[in-house]
């Protein structure tokens, strides 16, 4: 089973993803950007980078995205594995959904559409979605703006843009309200994990 977390930078994802560990320590813990790969590596290099242009930094995201499907994901699923992962596809339809509205020579008329479209042929879609919500100023506070990607304006069209993919496939993902302390955020993903996964792993 393929779970994936997700929300803005700063909605508590990493901390949520750390502590769910103790939990389900036999699961395959993995996130997107990559920290073992090249691919992993020219994100973290596109991203530190504001000159960066943002139609090749989708391909850049997915380029890394299909290598950790091809050598981690697919294979854990395979073998039978929980598999929880810290960002997924999710946060290239709201992320680069966003930046690619400012795209000009993108000749589309729904970028998130787009990039949904860029994913379709070959990904995998995870069985569950743990959307950690917050609002843009407070997940920019939390983050402490230390990439070009957290800023107010920014993460409200990445906001709105989550707000259309949990509308498209209700069934797939489960808000959290992540304004809550760290322990009620947790316990409130803990429920839900338990509600979909039961005594499987
Ligand atoms: N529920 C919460 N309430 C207040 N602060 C939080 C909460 N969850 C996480 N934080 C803090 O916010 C910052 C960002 O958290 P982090 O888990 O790294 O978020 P993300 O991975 O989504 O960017 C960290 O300093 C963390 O300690
Ligand atoms: C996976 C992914 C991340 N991002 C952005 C979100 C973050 O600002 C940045 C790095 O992700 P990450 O390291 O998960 O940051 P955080 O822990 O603060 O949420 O990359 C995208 O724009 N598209 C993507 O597909």
């Amino acid at each position: 089973m393929l779970v994936t977390l997700e929300g803005l930078d700063g909605s508590g994802k990493t901390t949520v993803w750390e502590a769910v560990q103790e939990r389900y320590p036999d699961a395959v813990f993995t996130r997107e950007p990559t920290n073992d790969s090249w691919y992993g590596d020219a994100v973290y290099r596109s991203i530190r980078d504001d000159d960066a242009d943002s139609l090749a930094e989708l391909f850049l995201y997915t380029a890394d995205h299909a290598d950790h499907l091809t050598r981690k994901i697919e294979p854990a699923l395979e073998r039978g594995d929980l598999v929880i992962s810290d960002r997924y596809s999710d946060s290239r339809f709201a992320y680069q959904g966003a930046t690619l509205d400012a795209y000009d020579r993108l000749a589309v008329d729904d970028p998130l559409e787009y990039v949904v479209d860029v994913h379709e042929p070959f990904t995998i879609a995870p069985d569950l979605t743990l959307y950690l919500d917050v609002d843009p100023e407070t997940a920019a506070e939390r983050a402490g703006a230390t990439n070009k990607f957290e800023r107010v304006d920014y993460l409200e069209s990445v906001h709105d843009n989550y707000e259309r993919l949990l509308e498209r496939d209700p069934e797939r993902f489960v808000r959290i309200d992540a304004t809550q302390e760290p322990e009620a955020v947790l316990e409130t993903v803990e429920n839900a994990l338990a509600d979909v996964i039961g005594d499987d792993y």
